[in-house]
């Protein structure tokens, strides 16, 4: 059964990415401009280094009802009691996952390839991860660049919410919408912001307008 995901505005945060502020407040001042879901993805912390910034940033994230989901490494969603977890096809696999975490309410998976299509591990995520729409300097590790004809493509084909990854910002946000996504993962867009408020706000009105 398909899940509830109503999330928009998917914040993809990291000490390092975030260049004015702490992270801390970059996740408190993008859910104030429309932020409704993040991802501590934190690569080169150690699991204890994570575990201790995820359980701060869960603290701010409470404060608004905002659910957070954990990069990679399962021990730290789990312990830390986080809403999900997302990973991709060089990560612990979904199916595994699902065995280890009896109570997961929410797992993403990115879709780098065709190949993955209506696989286990594709058939049992809850969103999926399209990985990426545009190429983008915060991730080179990447395959193929889907473009917005690879994202009208994964619509027609599946009903999982469909959440956009890959320097999306205000001038391409309203287009990737209307290709088929349900929402929009952004990195440097907020992170690296002066005001990580008004560049959610931004955002967010581009993927609200009709
Ligand atoms: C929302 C979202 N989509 C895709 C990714 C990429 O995940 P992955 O392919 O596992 O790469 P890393 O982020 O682990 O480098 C993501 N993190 N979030
Ligand atoms: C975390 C991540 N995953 C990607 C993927 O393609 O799977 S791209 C990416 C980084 C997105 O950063 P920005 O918004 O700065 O382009
Ligand atoms: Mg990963």
């Amino acid at each position: 059964m398909q899940k509830h995901f109503p999330y928009k505005l998917y914040l993809v945060i990291s000490e390092e990415a975030c260049l004015h502020h702490h992270f801390l407040e970059v996740a408190e001042r993008a859910i104030i401009g429309g932020v409704d879901i993040v991802q501590l993805r934190e690569k080169n912390a150690s699991t204890k280094e994570f575990q201790q910034k995820a359980l701060r940033l869960k603290e701010v994230l409470d404060k608004y009802n905002v659910p957070l989901i954990i990069n990679d490494n399962l021990k730290v969603a789990k312990q830390v009691e986080a809403y999900g977890i997302h990973v991709g096809t060089s990560d612990i696999p979904p199916t595994q996952i699902r065995e280890k975490w009896k109570n997961l309410a929410c797992l993403g998976y990115s879709i780098e390839d065709n190949k993955q299509f209506n696989s286990e591990e594709f058939k049992t995520a809850d969103y999926l991860g399209i990985s990426p729409v545009f190429k983008t300097p915060t991730k080179t590790d990447t395959i193929i660049e889907w473009g917005l004809s690879g994202v009208k493509k994964i619509r027609s084909s599946t009903d999982k919410p469909l959440v956009a990854i890959g320097n999306i910002n205000t001038t391409n946000a309203h287009q990737v919408i209307k290709a088929g996504a349900n929402c929009l993962a952004v990195v440097s867009a907020i992170c690296a912001a002066k005001c990580p408020t008004l560049a959610a706000e931004k955002l967010r009105n581009e993927i609200e307008k009709l």
